[in-house]
Order: structure tokens, then sequence, then C-alpha cells
């Protein structure tokens, strides 16, 4: 059967990464997403904007939404501190199943969760069947247009606390202009612009930092 990219990608990190550095694996997508197949992982560029609000943010509960192959889970939880854990949302089974084998790869397994689904059916479980209190960091890295009823289903949801970090890729391209508008504009975050390129490109992108004011 023909291989996919994402498994072209995940091949690749087995064979050229080493088991147990998340900084090699992340370097490892990178290096191919640069030199053989683009791929829509957050990048090392946004990646190290993410990377130093995460820090920042110090956060003991994360949300993805968006797994992908598993890159910025891998960027993400490999940031957090003892006992923080991250969980992460993704639709599409085929990109679940290898996101969840580079963050083994990667040795970062007791940090992430995945759930399998629709992002709107997902969020309205995590209390009871997830045992979420709050989140103290979210990444919105799935499909554009559900970035504001996911922002407002989180909100409704109680899943959010006052100074709750919201991080959005893509705000630019391929652009989330709703998001944009509802978050700045709401009056219920602080939000911050951070200019940037789409991942291994000179296109420009950004990504958007939304506070929530509670
Ligand atoms: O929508 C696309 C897209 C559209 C068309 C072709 C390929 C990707 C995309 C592009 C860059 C991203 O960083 C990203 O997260 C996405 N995405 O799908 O979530
Ligand atoms: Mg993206």
């Amino acid at each position: 059967m023909d291989n996919t990219k994402e498994q072209r990608i995940l091949n690749y990190v087995l064979q050229n990464a080493v088991k147990g550095d998340p900084q090699s694996v992340v370097d490892t997508i990178d290096k191919y997403c640069y030199e053989k197949e683009w791929a829509m992982n957050v990048g090392d560029e946004k990646g190290s904007i993410l990377d130093k609000i995460v820090l920042d943010t110090n956060p003991s509960m994360c949300l993805e939404m968006g797994a992908y192959c598993g890159y910025s889970a891998v960027r993400i939880a490999q940031l957090l501190k003892p006992g923080a854990r991250l969980l992460s949302i993704e639709k599409n089974p085929a990109n679940l199943a290898i996101a969840k084998q580079v963050v083994e790869f990667a040795g970062l397994q007791d940090k992430v969760q995945f759930v399998e689904g629709p992002s709107n059916e997902v969020i309205p479980q995590l209390k009871k069947k997830y045992e979420v209190d709050t989140f103290d960091f979210v990444f919105l890295d799935h499909i554009k247009d559900a970035y504001t009823p996911d922002t407002k289903l989180l909100e409704t949801c109680g899943l959010l606390r006052k100074g709750s970090v919201l991080v959005a890729d893509n705000v630019i391209c391929p652009g989330a202009p709703e998001f944009l508008q509802y978050v700045r504009t709401s009056g219920r975050y602080d939000c911050t612009n951070y200019p940037s390129h789409v991942e291994y490109s000179k296109n420009k992108d950004a990504l958007e930092k939304a506070v929530f004011r509670g």
C-alpha cells in the first residue's frame, strides 16, 4: 500500500532521530519538511515563539486542538514541569496514530493524552470524562473555521479561567479572521500578535495570543 506523507515523516523520525530526545525529534521533522516534503507542523520559527509563551505560562494543564503528526505536542510537552499534562485532540485517526508514535519515540507519552474525535464533540466531555478542571494553556491548530466556535465552547463549558492563555496558529495564512475579530473585540481577552511565516516557507503568517480575562 502506498504510504502517506505523514507515514514518511514518522519513518524518517524513527530512522534519524534519537529515541527519548524530544528536541532531536523536533529537529528531524523540521529537517524533513525543509528538505523533502512540506507539512503543516507549526515549524521551527513559529515553534520558537510558541516555546517562549509556554515557558512564560508554565502551565499545569494544557489543551491542543489539531495534533497532526505530534510535532507541537512534542514541542509543548518537553517544556512542561513534572506532573503537568497535555491533552491533544485529533479527529483524523491516521494522523492520531502517527502522532502517538512520534510522542512515544520522544519519550513523552506520560505527559500527553490523545483524544480522537471532532473538537466540538470532545470539548463538552473534558470535565467529566477526562477529569479536567480548567486549562492554563490552549494551542489552536486545527480547522481554522473551528477556532471561534471551539473558543466559545471552551468558555461555556467552564474550561477557561482568568489568565488562561490561548495561542492560535495560522491567523494570517490560511487565516482565522473570525477568530481574530472575536478575541480582539469581545472584551473577554487581552490579545498579542506575533508576526512570523508559514512553516518552512517565506509566506507571511502569525500566532495570536489571547489571555482570557475571566
Ligand atoms: O489548512 C491548512 C492547509 C490548507 C491547504 C493545504 C495544506 C494545509 C494548514 C496550513 C498550515 C497550517 O499550519 C495548518 O495548521 C493548516 N491546517 O490545516 O490546520
Ligand atoms: Mg498550523
